[in-house]
């Protein structure tokens, strides 16, 4: 009663006694992105804000940027809802409690840094032409589902680049560790967005409890085992930790060895299973949007491939760091598409002290939690204008976001607890499509319905169709 007083001029839709909202995210994906959407219409015919009753608990969705902005520089804590990761996760970086988060973060910050992470251009290049010759054998063919390709790609990357670890997953898509990651990653899925499943009591009821702790052991001992032998290699060769040492990649773990706090191989675990966790499918995802939106939209595919051959002439050679800086059409051809896709929809926050929210007018009380809707606030009509709708690249020129809100754009949220990879996911996605690009045409007609697991998937997959260039 209380915090529902504290929030009286807030819209609520209508709810059920005891269970409030929770209909919300019953049914399937598809289900769940038509209610969200439905929640955006009321927020943005009310105060930018609606309130949501999950049996007891308050939440307050956000769909404008200024109260967004308040709630994601303020609250950096994760709500309660990431807390079934910890099994998986633990206390690493994506889900750390704030004491144990500020400092990790700093430690792990200078690792993503643009000098660094430029560092792996060679290993994203590779894995990229490895990507370009097994797309090969679609082309010329009927649409296919590019998604597959791109997360076997995506995998290789990270993996190698987090863990010093060549997994080669796109010659060999399937292992026992991916099956175990696949399965866990899926009863995860369930727990999220299957109210029932949420009670320990009732979880652990289902052969699920046994199948996810299963398959987190195995998880977790892939990596243990990667860590020890990385640890011991650092040991025998210390130089590891300064320069690439006889020309092997430093990976992000190698550096995570020598940096002020001494880490626990348990830690380590924790932070490599998040990073690889947070970055594979998010990159994924965002490049198979890409490749559709641009067999969607020929004249812009057109205009991707001439700033590609201003800058490779007719070459199919590696991409290097000048590249990446040059190709400013194709960097707000992604920025777009990570707007009308936003692959990570809604991040929602644990408010532990009274906020105000200027916006919609209400003084947050502490043991609410904000979910902001990041669907939401990049189609919101108020912060994109009429055509909020629209596919339209050059939105981002520098002098059309001058007024733009600085938390109308949340791809990588926003704050001190921001995405930590974002430039190494855009170099990721940049070196990618332009190995695609300058390999084949692509056709797509649309992308169709969408669905929210954790992430944002269209239902039909991403479709394209390739002919060679
Ligand atoms: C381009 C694709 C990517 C997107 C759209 C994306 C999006 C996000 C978002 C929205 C968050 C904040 C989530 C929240 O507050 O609930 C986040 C956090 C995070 N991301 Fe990314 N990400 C991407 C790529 C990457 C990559 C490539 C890596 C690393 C290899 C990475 C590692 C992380 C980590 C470790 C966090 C947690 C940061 C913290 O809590 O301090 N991400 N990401």
């Amino acid at each position: 009663k209380r915090l529902d007083r504290a929030t009286a001029s807030l819209p609520v839709p209508p709810c059920l006694p005891v269970l409030g909202n929770a209909m919300i995210f019953l049914g399937d994906g598809e289900k769940v992105v038509k209610n969200i959407e439905d929640i955006a219409q009321i927020c943005y015919k009310n105060k930018g804000a609606v309130k949501i009753w999950l049996g007891p608990k308050l939440y307050v969705a956000i769909g404008n940027a200024e109260d967004a902005k308040i709630v994601l520089e303020n609250c950096l804590d994760k709500d309660r809802v990431y807390r079934f990761l910890r099994p998986w996760l633990g206390r690493g970086l994506f889900i750390a409690p704030l004491n144990l988060w500020k400092s990790h973060r700093k430690v792990l910050l200078p690792i993503f840094h643009n000098k660094v992470i430029e560092e792996y251009l060679g290993v994203i290049g590779e894995r990229a032409e490895i990507l370009v010759e097994r797309l090969s054998k679609e082309v010329n063919k009927e649409y296919f589902d590019v998604l597959q390709y791109v997360t076997a790609c995506t995998l290789d990357i990270v993996f190698e680049t987090a863990m010093g670890e060549e997994m080669d997953v796109q010659h060999s898509t399937d292992s026992p560790y991916l099956r175990a990651r696949h399965t866990v990653m899926t009863i995860l899925n369930m727990r999220f967005f299957k109210l029932w499943l949420q009670p320990d009591c009732l979880f652990n009821l289902t052969p699920y409890a046994k199948q996810l702790r299963e398959n987190i052991a195995y998880t977790h001992k892939f990596t243990d085992e990667v860590v020890r032998k990385r640890r011991m290699e650092y040991e025998r060769n210390k130089s590891i930790s300064t320069e690439q040492s006889d020309g092997k990649l430093r990976a992000v773990l190698d550096m995570l060895f020598d940096r002020e706090i001494k880490f626990t191989d348990d830690q380590l675990r924790e932070h490599i299973d998040s990073i690889t966790i947070a970055g594979n499918d998010t990159t994924a995802l965002v490049i198979a949007y890409t490749l559709v939106l641009l067999g969607m939209h020929q004249n812009v595919q057109d205009k991707v491939i001439q700033e590609q051959e201003a800058i490779f002439g007719m070459s199919k050679r590696k991409v290097n760091k000048d590249d990446i800086n040059n190709m400013n059409y194709l960097e707000r051809v992604i920025k777009e598409s990570m707007r009308l896709y936003s692959v990570v929809p809604i991040i929602a926050r644990k408010i532990d002290r009274e906020l105000y929210l200027p916006h919609c007018g209400v003084q947050l009380p502490a043991g609410t939690s904000a979910v902001i809707g990041v669907f939401g606030i990049h189609r919101s009509k108020a912060e994109w204008g009429p055509s909020a709708e629209e596919f339209d690249p050059d939105r981002f020129l520098p002098e059309r976001s001058n007024e733009r809100h600085p938390a109308a754009y949340l791809p990588f949220s926003y704050g001190l607890r921001n995405c930590i990879g974002r430039n190494f996911g855009m170099i990721i996605a940049k070196t990618i499509i332009s190995n695609v690009i300058r390999s084949y045409k692509i056709d797509a007609t649309g992308i169709g319905p969408l669905k929210m697991e954790i992430l944002l998937f269209p239902i039909n997959g991403h479709q394209i169709r390739l002919t060679r260039r």
